[in-house]
């Protein structure tokens, strides 16, 4: 296992508060490259398109909401096409890599990839690597071309396969240095980003040129800065058709409850400092269906018994509707759970907390408490996880995984190395990885955002202000005196989660 090195940030200051919290360049320890003109120039579809490389100086700022008289603050470097390309389409030697639980999209994103790669810069050296990190040194590669990947979007999972532990640094960077690779597309979550971040650093200490380039994906949509994963909106569709059946099945019978398990895990991470356990699908499915009276996450700890608890909710919404639905992310309550049975935590290969289901537990424990009162009561339970994350992804997920692949390629020619490519504030961006390794993404139950869920749902919030959290105030920025700009370089933070083989 190989321990991080620590590597410095590239932070651009400027006026008014600006900071660019920029990605690295190859350039950065390979000051001798040679640069060529960006093939696109001569492109058919693209010599149209006015100003169609990026500018520069483009960048994107984190945060949209602004004050009048506060800092510009943090930036990133905008994606796109750049006039100066630092790789001759016959040098490029990429693969393409899938790591972590599927989501949707994830071929959509290979396709992408290989077509941006062939179609627009003339690459035709690209590889799949088979069954995620692992794959690197321990199996055979897979050839790609357009052909290959010509109806791969219309599939879910990955046609590269995936998996979870298996990084081994140093036997994945030997790998790339024995084939020639060059350019490395690591598409996964949060673990998957910690590994490309590691595998970036190593690529360096070698002084390689090797651009590694991240993509986000989470079905839980834990990863921070991005506005959102893709596949996730293709998860959400597909939670409803769930609630749908359990409204149904709820409507239907007497004292009906239809109950749905969703996906939406604790993180090992997160656990320790107590933080987030992301309940993003429950809590977007929920809004969307308006058919959900109970919305469960783990962010909001909630009790069963006694006067204000989940039962007692359960008994009065019966009596007044004669039915509900009740829609559970997979992290919450493992603490009741853990309390009412016997438990030991289990890891699974990547370092992740395994669930017991607590849906069968949640369930059982709402049936009990029925019986023991002699009142009648029908629930349905309905355990769609693995169903919403293997379907192929909606259009709008499909533009979005384009759009993101296409990103990932134009930086990676630019020579833009040891990033990942996202969507803030609905712009292409590349962000640094300890940006997106620092901390994951949760709900924060005291935003606007759940208080919108429990108004629709009128459902109590379980919750007395002395268990509302702190959420970790923000460090202002502060502004810099006006027409003063610097260059400044700030120590990375090195990953901190451990390896898991
Ligand atoms: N801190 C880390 N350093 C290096 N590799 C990691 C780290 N955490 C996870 N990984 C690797 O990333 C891959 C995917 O991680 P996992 O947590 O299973 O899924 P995801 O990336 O989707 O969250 C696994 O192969 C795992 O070994
Ligand atoms: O695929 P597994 O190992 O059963 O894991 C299931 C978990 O994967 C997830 O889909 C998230 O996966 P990632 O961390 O790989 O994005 C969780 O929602 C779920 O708890
Ligand atoms: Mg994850």
């Amino acid at each position: 296992m190989t321990s991080p090195k620590r590597n410095k940030a590239k932070i651009v200051n400027g006026p008014g508060g600006y900071i660019l919290q920029d990605v690295p360049h190859l350039i950065d320890y390979l000051p001798d490259l040679h640069a060529y003109p960006n093939p696109l120039q001569d492109n058919p579809a693209y010599s149209v398109v006015k100003q169609y490389f990026v500018d520069a100086d483009d960048s994107v700022p984190e945060k949209i909401v602004v004050h009048k008289d506060g800092p510009r603050g943090i930036h990133f470097r905008r994606a796109g096409p750049r006039q100066k390309v630092y790789f001759d389409s016959d040098e490029v030697h990429a693969c393409i890599v899938t790591c972590g639980g599927l989501c949707p999209g994830l071929n959509t994103v290979i396709r992408e990839i290989v077509s941006s790669l062939s179609c627009m810069y003339g690459v035709n050296r690209i590889l799949g690597i088979d069954g995620g990190y692992r794959g690197f040194y321990a199996k055979n590669t897979i050839p790609l071309d357009s052909k290959v990947v010509n109806d791969i979007h219309k599939r879910g999972g990955t046609i590269l396969g995936t998996s979870r532990g298996g990084h081994d640094t140093a036997k994945i960077v030997d790998s790339i240095q024995d084939r020639g690779i060059n350019q490395v597309y690591i598409i996964g979550g949060d673990g998957t980003q910690r590994g490309a971040s590691v595998i970036y650093e190593e690529i360096r200490r070698r002084g390689l040129k090797v651009a590694v380039v991240g993509i986000p994906k989470t079905i839980d949509n834990d990863i921070p800065v991005i506005d959102r994963s893709f596949g996730f909106d293709t998860a959400v569709e597909e939670a409803q058709r769930a609630i749908n059946a359990a409204h149904v099945e709820a409507e239907s019978n007497e004292n009906g409850i239809g109950f749905v398990k969703l996906m939406g895990r604790y993180s090992e991470l997160l656990l320790l400092i107590k933080k987030a356990k992301p309940g993003f699908i429950a809590m977007y499915a929920t809004l969307a269906s308006r058919d959900v009276d109970c919305c469960l996450i783990p962010e909001s700890p909630f009790y069963l018994e006694g006067e204000g608890g989940l039962l007692e909710f359960i008994e009065r919404r019966l009596k007044e509707n004669g039915h509900m639905v009740i829609v559970l992310a997979e992290g919450a309550g493992q603490d009741l759970m853990s309390k009412s049975m016997e438990s030991n935590t289990l890891e699974d290969a990547s370092g992740n907390k395994l669930l017991k289901d607590v849906g069968l537990w949640l369930s059982q424990s709402i049936k009990d408490h029925f019986k023991k009162n002699k009142m009648e009561m029908n629930l349905k339970y309905i355990d769609p996880t693995y169903m919403i994350r293997a379907v192929p992804s909606n259009a709008s997920d499909n533009v979005y995984c384009s759009l993101l692949a296409q990103s990932a390629v134009h930086g990676a020619m630019a020579g833009y190395t040891g990033y990942t490519s996202g969507l803030v504030n609905g712009r292409q961006t590349y962000i640094p990885y300890y940006r997106i390794t620092e901390k994951q993404n949760h709900v924060v139950i005291t935003d606007r955002m759940w208080a919108r869920l429990l108004s629709s749902t009128n459902q109590p919030s379980f919750l007395g202000p002395k268990d509302i959290p702190e959420e970790k105030k923000e460090l202002p920025v502060t502004p810099l005196p006006d027409g003063e700009k610097s260059d400044a370089v700030v120590d990375i933070p090195p990953v901190t989660k451990e390896v898991t083989k």
